[in-house]
């Protein structure tokens, strides 16, 4: 997490990663294999990019009861995975719940999955949180009080936007992951995402890492386009 640039691939099956990643010419990336793509291809699509030498983020943002999550988390520990999340409005109890799964399903003598927190996700805005969950404090305030929660927990960060990493960071520590989402540059469509920042501003915010979808999956020359992604996000880490 260690100012990785990690890819979404966000794709309707194996066959489209396939021509996605062709180009890349077996060049190691760190992918992020969400529900999408999980769904559809399970497990297998795991084992399949773990074999090619990429790192993962399982993007599935569990949300359940401690005790199914828990299970589901052992289970998931044995794909092997580098990054892991659950939605932190699940709770306390319920984030305790998952490390223990992970704890419990991974092997002996390999490292447990990092864990991460959703906060308030990238595409909610302050007005629809405050209307539709009933939650009338600022946005920041809600993120921040979550990202604590998750710290308590004993998880290893949050996913958040750049806009939030800065107080998490000064309350939580720099260890404390920050995986920002919703990143664009200045000439790409924001499409869904509400809480956007460019690699510049999440620089100066100081985040992990970077999670970028379709500016680099939905261009016309991937490759470069993820060519200048890495650049822009190299440089501004100078
Ligand atoms: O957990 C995530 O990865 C996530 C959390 C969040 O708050 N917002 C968010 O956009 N994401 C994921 O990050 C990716 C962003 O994709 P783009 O908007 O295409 O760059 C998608 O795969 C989302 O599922």
């Amino acid at each position: 997490m260690d100012n990785s640039l990690i890819i979404a691939l966000d794709f309707a099956n194996r066959n489209e990663v396939e021509q996605f990643l062709q180009p890349f010419n077996g060049k190691q990336l760190f992918v992020k294999v969400g529900m999408e793509l999980f769904y559809q291809e399970g497990p297998e699509i795991v084992h399949y990019l773990k074999g090619n030498g990429h790192r993962i983020f399982l993007d599935l943002k569990l949300h359940d009861i401690p005790n199914t999550v828990k299970s589901a988390m052992k289970g998931l520990a044995r794909l092997e995975c580098d990054l892991v999340n659950v939605h932190a409005a699940g709770g306390k109890e319920m984030m305790r719940a998952a490390l223990e799964g992970l704890d419990e399903g991974t092997a002996a003598g390999r490292m447990r999955p990092s864990c991460i927190a959703v906060t308030q996700l990238t595409s909610t805005s302050e007005d629809q949180m405050n209307k539709e969950q009933l939650i009338s404090v600022p946005l920041e305030t809600s993120v921040l009080h979550y990202a604590s929660l998750a710290k308590e927990a004993g998880l290893d960060g949050v996913v958040c936007s750049a806009w939030e990493a800065k107080p998490i960071r000064e309350k939580l520590g720099d260890s404390f992951y920050t995986v920002t989402p919703g990143i664009r540059m200045e000439e790409d469509n924001t499409g869904d995402q509400k809480r956007i920042a460019t690699p510049e501003f999440a620089r100066d915010a100081g985040v992990s890492s970077i999670v970028v979808g379709r500016s680099i999956t939905r261009s016309t020359d991937p490759v470069n386009s993820y060519e200048k992604w890495l650049d822009a996000w190299r440089r501004v880490q100078l």
